[in-house]
């Protein structure tokens, strides 16, 4: 039996393809309620299998992409495994972005499972991201229980929550400069990028579009969700800065009935914000308003005259993070404090070279990381490393867990405010 871990070549693509449970009508996530879940109803039910032209159409526009980079497991010449990264920019405390290995579209036939040709793949992928300066990989995973093995760890989180209509009562707030209006597809399409560019810029996790990301959007009714339909502000210059995406499904049971989902909002300033979320909680004819995909940190919240009107109904992992790179990795973001931290890092097989202790200094724009042999404050997991990355998880809870293990008084504390970011990370898509 000849293995082989390798980018496929372009004639190999639809045979890539075929390994991918999306591309054969074949459940591609958990089968648990995921946050994402917007809508009142069941799951909607799996896509067809690809058929050979969509095969071909996806190849010949990923074999254009630069950015696209698939790595396959041929047994004996068959096409048995398949994953790739793609290339992204992720915006970090400070506001600066690092470059990121997006692991996305992952399968292994069901025959050829649990024979370790993921993580054949996952190393030649983190070699490849090396090659390229990617000092972090980042993923959604399909199942939890998957990619702690390579080292990922989940750095964001999102959450669905609902709100009762009637118990939606915004606090009064200034008059707004600006403007609403409901807009079709094509000016949504030329809206979103500008809001997303304005947020992106400050927001921690926010992902660099992939080109073409909103040409999906449109006006055509999906099924039993209905048309999205699109309500954008404007600011009193008349430019964009904020914009939402909405449906009002059609449900089976009367409880359902009457939900309007919020598919996406995002706003530059917390005068867009507030104006979107006012039309949206109060719409006519509606009972519930449902937003999956939801930071948990929702500023609306703050804004209601009952903020426990919001209730959160779901909360699952978003983004989990690798570093590659570790030196490279600490020293691309920033941190809101200044202070200085050594810790060991001992048990990554798959990035060697992060197997060592470092010293973190910060001050101000200063950062730098490198090796040093003196006594180290504490050891820590590279996976706690990654879910600390972006500031939103608690260092208290991955030390209490045994994820970090404290070898000096005080050194928990330091880290949580060395790592920790306001408001927490978030990313508004995932690929
Ligand atoms: C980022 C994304 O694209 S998410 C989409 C991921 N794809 C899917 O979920 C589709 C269905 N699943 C699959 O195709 C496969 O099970 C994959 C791709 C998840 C894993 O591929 P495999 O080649 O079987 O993984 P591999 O053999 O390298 O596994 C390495 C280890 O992970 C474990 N593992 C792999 N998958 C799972 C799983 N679903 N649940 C629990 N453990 C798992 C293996 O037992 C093995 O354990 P070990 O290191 O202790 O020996």
């Amino acid at each position: 039996m000849v293995t082989q871990v390798r980018p496929p070549r372009p004639d190999e693509m639809a045979a890539y393809y075929r390994v991918l449970p999306f591309a054969n009508g074949l459940p591609k996530w958990e089968p648990a309620d995921a946050a994402w879940h917007g809508g009142p109803e069941p799951w909607p039910p799996q896509r067809a299998p690809a058929t050979a032209e969509q095969l071909d159409e996806w190849a010949e526009a990923d074999v254009e992409d630069e950015s696209f980079h698939p790595i396959a497991t041929f047994v004996d010449g068959t096409c048995v495994g398949a994953s790739a990264t793609l290339s992204f920019e992720v915006t970090v405390s400070g506001g600066g972005t690092v470059r990121m290995a997006g692991v996305t579209a992952t399968g292994v036939i069901a025959t050829h499972r649990r024979r370790g040709y993921l993580r054949q793949m996952m190393q030649a992928m983190f070699a490849s991201a090396l090659d390229r300066g990617e000092p972090l990989a980042m993923l959604s995973a399909s199942e939890g229980s998957i990619y702690g093995r390579y080292g990922f760890s989940p750095a964001t989180y999102r959450v669905r929550w609902e709100l009762a209509r009637h118990e939606a009562t915004l606090l009064p707030a200034k008059t707004d400069p600006g403007s609403l209006e409901l807009i079709d597809a094509r000016q949504a399409r030329a809206a979103w990028p500008v809001v997303h560019a304005g947020v992106r810029a400050y927001r921690v996790g926010e992902l660099t579009p992939r080109p073409g990301r909103w040409d999906g959007l449109s006006d055509e009714a999906d099924g039993t969700n209905g048309p999205m339909r699109y309500l954008v502000h404007r600011d009193q210059r008349g430019e964009a800065d904020g914009i939402a995406n909405f449906r009002l499904p059609w449900s089976s049971t009367a409880d359902n009935a009457g939900t309007l989902v919020v598919e996406a909002l995002e706003a530059t300033n917390p005068t867009a914000y507030r104006a979107l979320w006012s039309v949206l909680i109060d719409f006519d004819l509606t009972k519930t308003i449902v937003a999956p995909g939801r930071p948990r940190d929702e500023p609306l919240r703050w804004m209601l005259t009952n903020p426990r009107a919001m209730r959160i109904t779901r909360q699952s992992d978003n983004l989990w993070a690798r570093l590659l790179d570790v030196p490279l990795a600490l020293t691309q973001r920033s941190y809101d404090t200044s202070g200085e931290l050594r810790f060991t890092i001992d048990g990554d097989r798959m990035c060697p070279a992060n197997n060592r202790t470092w010293h973190l200094r910060a001050d101000g724009a200063a950062v730098t990381c490198v090796p040093t042999n003196r006594v180290a404050d504490m050891t820590i997991t590279v996976q706690a490393l990654g879910s600390l990355y972006f500031g939103g998880m608690s260092a208290h809870d991955l030390a209490y867990a045994g994820h970090i293990t404290p070898h000096a008084d005080g050194a928990i504390g330091q880290l949580a405010r060395l790592f920790r970011t306001d408001p927490e990370p978030h990313n508004s898509f995932v690929f």
